[in-house]
């Protein structure tokens, strides 16, 4: 499997690294790469005397979607900086596809609950920012795919909040990545426009094979989307279980969904 070489700061590609590796943006059309897996052994990070994350123990096979649920401040976006080698643990391994996690192996991308979308760069600009050989048609390709291809040559400030979602999501499946690592990606969103997100996310994740991790505060968002549900609580896992439902997404109006997240919220 070739890994491409991505570098990823708070979502931004660094655009200069990326080329010195000599990674390029793929043509979207290529079949997915299938993912690495993630494995964390032990792990745990304090800053200062607080210990966010306490000797976390999580096999993630390649390929596979786990969203990860918890109260606010449970440590749901540190343990995806420490998978992403933003963050370095304090103590034990992070391994991504068997080595140890960091920006410079790359590989994953990160969306987040705001697009962050450059405003002095065009909608296909903000997709194709890695700039490779090829850019325009790999960025227009991937717009096509999450429905945005008629807006390639509009500026992000007129686009809603759920059409910044989509560019956000194109910009971080143009360079083909091996994980994907969402934190809170839908939380801003009302609730049909979620719903639409869901229903294109899992349609996306079907066809390109990455591996996913979701943050979320919404235990029906988890069970929607994920085949495995992590709680976090009190810098531990208080629940591991897998969504063995029809394949996403599965929203709030499927009875065996809404009882599943409803087991879930008793642990979180
Ligand atoms: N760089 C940092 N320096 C100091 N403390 C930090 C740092 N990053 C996170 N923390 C602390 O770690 C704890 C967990 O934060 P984290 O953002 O991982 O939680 P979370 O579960 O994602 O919360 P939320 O759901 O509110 O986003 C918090 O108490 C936070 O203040």
């Amino acid at each position: 499997m070739s890994h491409a070489v991505h570098y990823v700061e708070d979502g931004y590609f660094m655009p200069e690294l990326a080329r010195s590796a000599g990674s390029a943006a793929l043509p979207s059309q290529a079949p997915g790469p299938g993912g690495l897996s993630v494995e964390l052994k032990a792990v745990s990070k304090a800053f200062g005397h607080r210990v966010v994350l306490d000797r976390l123990d999580i096999a993630i096979p390649a390929g596979a979607f786990v969203a990860v649920v918890g109260r606010s401040g449970g440590g749901k976006s540190t343990l995806l900086r420490l998978v992403a080698g933003l963050e370095k643990p304090s103590g034990g391994e992070v391994l991504v596809g068997g080595k140890a996690a960091s920006l410079a192996q790359g590989g994953a991308r990160l969306m987040f609950q705001e697009a962050r979308l450059l405003p002095w760069q065009r909608v296909i600009g903000n997709v194709g920012i890695a700039r490779g050989p090829g850019w325009k048609k790999a960025a227009q390709a991937t717009l096509d795919e999450v429905g945005l291809g008629d807006r390639a040559g509009e500026w992000p400030s007129v686009l809603s909040g759920g059409q910044k979602q989509r560019v956000a999501l194109a910009r971080a499946l143009v360079s083909r990545p091996e994980i994907l690592l969402l934190d809170e990606p839908f939380g801003a969103l009302d609730a049909m426009t979620r719903v639409e997100m869901h229903q294109l996310l899992a349609r996306i994740w079907r066809e390109h094979g990455f591996t996913a991790m979701l943050i979320t505060h919404d235990v029906s968002e988890a069970v929607a989307l994920a085949d495995r549900v992590i709680v976090l609580r009190d810098g531990a896992v208080a629940l591991d279980v897998a969504v063995d439902l029809p394949r996403p997404p599965r929203e709030k109006d499927d009875p065996a969904a809404a009882r599943l997240a409803a087991r879930i919220l008793a642990y979180v």
